[in-house]
């Protein structure tokens, strides 16, 4: 990471600050430091750790939860101010607050802790309108980054200015701003670690009793608070950078007398080689660039989703009835991937909205199993069945190419990381949407061929198709 002179010498002050705070919490850091990396700070191994042999751990008093949230002055100002008494405070925005004040605040628990995240993050909630445009244009992303940006400002417009009225000495107008919320919302989200990892215990504790610690906010405060927040912030194991590659146990530990949050690798780690955590092995790219604004190349894990519209109240009832039959949620998400080109569920849902009534009658009557006689091809032996199974695979096949001809094409040596990053996930989704092409092209014919079929020569465009996908429904309602 290039930075200037004042820039880093400022950076290594407060790298410094963080490591005294660490040890006055008593944090295991002797086997790692924290040093510069190819993707910002880092841990760096000090000595060989061994596989399985926990690497640092934290004590629990140290880490940032919504109940030490609540505990504290500005988290007791918010749950009893009149501006949030009306209905319950969400949990993230409580985490904000305390994250906020925090970061200005040096009388604040975790104020040496904070105040080494970046102040500015990559990922889309961070692009200009124009930039998520150009960049995510045609994805599932572009959406999703939309959503969230809007609750963010909801759950912040709830807020504010009110609680800057009521409580200015708490809650300065100057230091309240939405981009502030922003900073905490990102920080939160690529840094976390989940509630779970802090109830299990990462190796067997002998004959000592194995009941976790109570992590969870008293019972007046989770009144008083929405339960939407199930992380947490552990200063000092969030400074470690993701690798896909590494397996590594996170969990409860016992530490000089005390319970701690620790982590482990499953293979060796030499020294002055990174320490890497993995922040999920099923982790798509899509979420990569919306909670942590980087992607992961060529992730064997990323999905494209696909959503078929089939709340429309003018389907006949009979397409309604196989549906629910079928147990075909009207919302459900299709996520096709190179291991899965081709959900059967989705190939299912297809053959229902493109099957005539006559011939759905015939297949109503399996009743429980129809889902399961539907995910197989429609033969076209069948009476009133004859086009339905070309008409699913071309249906589905048309609206891939549509959802491929949405997507810029990527230039993977774009100048800026985020501009790359984006182009790392669209290149994901075209890989797939390609995949799935030849696929479905390569069943068509192996349809057409036992079924002594002709294929078409060429795809015709259908007049008045049934099938809407989601991005038709967005594109109707603007
Ligand atoms: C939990 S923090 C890790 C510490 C962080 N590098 C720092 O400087 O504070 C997660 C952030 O580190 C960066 N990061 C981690 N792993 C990465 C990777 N494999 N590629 C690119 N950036 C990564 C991303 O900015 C991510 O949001």
């Amino acid at each position: 990471m290039a930075l200037h002179t004042g820039e880093t010498t400022q950076q290594q002050a407060m790298i410094e600050a963080f490591r005294t705070w660490c040890r006055e919490q008593a944090c295991d850091m002797s086997r790692v430091r924290v040093d510069r990396t190819s993707s910002g700070l880092g841990l760096v191994a000090e000595q060989d750790i061994g596989a399985g042999e926990v690497g640092l751990s934290v004590p629990l008093e140290a880490l940032l939860t919504v109940s030490a949230a609540a505990k504290t002055d500005i988290g007791q100002a918010a749950l009893n101010s009149a501006t949030t008494r009306q209905g319950r405070l969400s949990s993230q925005a409580l985490m904000y607050l305390v994250m906020v004040d925090g970061w200005h605040d040096p009388a604040s628990k975790w104020h040496s802790y904070l105040r080494l995240i970046p102040t500015r993050h990559h990922d889309p909630l961070w692009w200009t309108d124009q930039e998520r445009q150009e960049r995510l244009e045609g994805t599932q992303l572009f959406h999703e980054a939309h959503r969230h940006m809007s609750q963010l400002r909801d759950v912040y417009d709830s807020l504010f200015p009110a609680l800057s009225q009521e409580l200015p000495a708490f809650f300065p107008v100057e230091r309240y701003t939405f981009q502030a919320f922003l900073w905490a919302r990102s920080s939160l989200s690529s840094r976390c670690f989940s509630m779970q990892q802090l109830r299990s215990w990462l190796e067997p504790d002998g004959q000592e009793p194995r009941t976790p610690p109570n992590v969870d906010p008293a019972a007046h405060e989770a009144e008083r608070l929405a339960d939407d927040c199930p992380a947490a912030l552990c200063p000092l194991l969030d400074m470690t950078n993701h690798n896909p590659e590494t397996q590594v146990r996170v969990g409860l530990v016992r530490c000089a007398g005390a319970v701690h949050l620790g982590i482990s690798c499953t293979s060796p780690v030499a020294a002055g080689g990174e320490f890497f955590n993995n922040y999920g092995s099923s982790r798509t790219n899509l979420q990569l660039l919306l909670a942590h604004g980087f992607c992961v190349p060529n992730n064997a894990c990323d999905a494209l989703p696909v959503k078929i519209r089939t709340d429309d109240a003018r389907r006949p009832q009979l397409q309604r009835q196989a549906l629910e039959l079928a147990g075909l949620q009207p919302a459900e998400v299709h996520e096709l991937s190179l291991k899965n080109l081709l959900p059967p569920r989705l190939l299912a849902l297809l053959r229902i909205l493109c099957m005539r009534p006559d011939g759905l009658k015939t297949y109503v009557k399996h009743g429980s199993d129809l889902l399961l006689k539907l995910q197989s091809p429609v033969p076209p032996t069948i009476d009133y069945c004859e086009e339905c199974e070309l008409e699913a695979l071309s249906t589905l096949e048309g609206q891939l190419l549509t959802q491929q001809s949405r997507i810029p094409p990527p230039d993977l040596s774009a100048p800026s990381a985020p501009e790359r990053h984006a182009a790392v996930y669209r290149a994901g989704q075209l890989a797939i949407i390609s995949e799935a092409l030849k696929e479905l092209r390569r069943r068509r014919q192996l349809f057409c061929s036992e079924n002594s079929l002709l294929e078409e020569e060429e795809e015709e465009e259908e007049e008045g198709d049934s099938v809407a996908s989601e991005e038709d429904a967005d594109d109707a309602s603007t």
